[in-house]
């Protein structure tokens, strides 16, 4: 499997603390990545380096063999990756059919050759909001904006997707739908997904490798299931108890 993204040696400091420390790992095209850490681990730091939101200050990533540190957060998304956020943001005052219209004229949408409120139709369709097309974005549930976040991801045609947190906030009942909704995404179009997540018990459904990071630095790279019982990852993050409750 060719890398669509690989990771050389990224490193970001604020001031005295490094959130990020010569992180090296490799996302195949067509593969599902997990990033695991515990709170600060410096998870969103990297998806910030990925994206072009911060500079790093050693190393660079690779997105199809183009540097993305030397590219805009605009551009980024006009190579093809499109990234959702820990905490949604949508357009207030805009319907939910209109926020993803905003995404169907980048470049890579309006490349489609659809037009943008069709497009907005059918990425709302792909992930089960074309219902409330019409509501304002800012009165939809928590779990129906973070389906806005991947619509609106959708719209500008990515071949990587990096999604943060996305079951963060979520109740089990809403958790599962929204996995599975991934899941389709992942098998369907074929997308590669490099994904955030603390939730253990969700990353065994979901990816099919697992980066783990502590403090900034890499841990361990496997499959999910050895990864919960890699020592350091015990160590650093799940405790022996809750590597029972996930592997049960
Ligand atoms: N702009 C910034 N300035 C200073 N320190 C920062 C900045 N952004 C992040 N940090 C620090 O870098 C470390 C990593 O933060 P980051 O948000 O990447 O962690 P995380 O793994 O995403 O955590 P969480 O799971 O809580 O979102 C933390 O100690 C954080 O306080």
């Amino acid at each position: 499997m060719s890398s669509i993204l690989e990771v050389q040696g990224l490193t970001k400091r604020f001031g005295g603390l490094t959130a990020v420390k010569d992180m090296r790992f490799d996302v195949g095209r067509g593969e599902i990545v997990g990033i695991l850490g515990p709170n600060g681990a410096g998870k969103t730091t990297l998806f910030n380096l990925l994206t072009s939101f911060i500079r790093p200050d050693e190393g660079r990533a690779l997105f199809n063999g183009v540097d993305l540190g030397r590219h805009t957060p605009a551009q980024v998304v006009n190579l093809g990756l499109a990234r959702t956020f820990q905490l949604c943001r949508p357009f207030v005052g805009m319907s939910v059919l209109e926020n993803v219209m905003v995404a169907c004229y980048s470049p890579r949408g309006r490349a489609s050759g659809e037009g943008p409120r069709e497009r907005s139709l059918r990425m709302l369709e792909d992930v089960g909001l074309a219902h409330k097309a019409d509501t304002p974005a800012e009165l939809l549930s928590y779990g129906d904006q973070r389906r806005l976040e991947i619509a609106r991801a959708l719209a500008t045609d990515p071949l990587l997707l990096l999604l943060d947190e996305p079951f963060a906030g979520l109740g089990s009942s809403e958790i599962e739908p929204l996995s599975a909704l991934i899941r389709r995404l992942h098998g369907e179009r074929g997308l590669s997904i490099l994904i955030i997540e603390h939730k253990l018990r969700e990353f065994m459904q979901l990816v099919q490798r697992v980066v783990a990071i502590d403090f900034g630095e890499l841990i361990a790279v496997g499959d999910a299931q050895d990864i919960v019982r890699h020592p350091k990852v015990v160590e650093a993050y799940i405790g022996k108890s809750e590597v029972d409750l996930v592997t049960a």
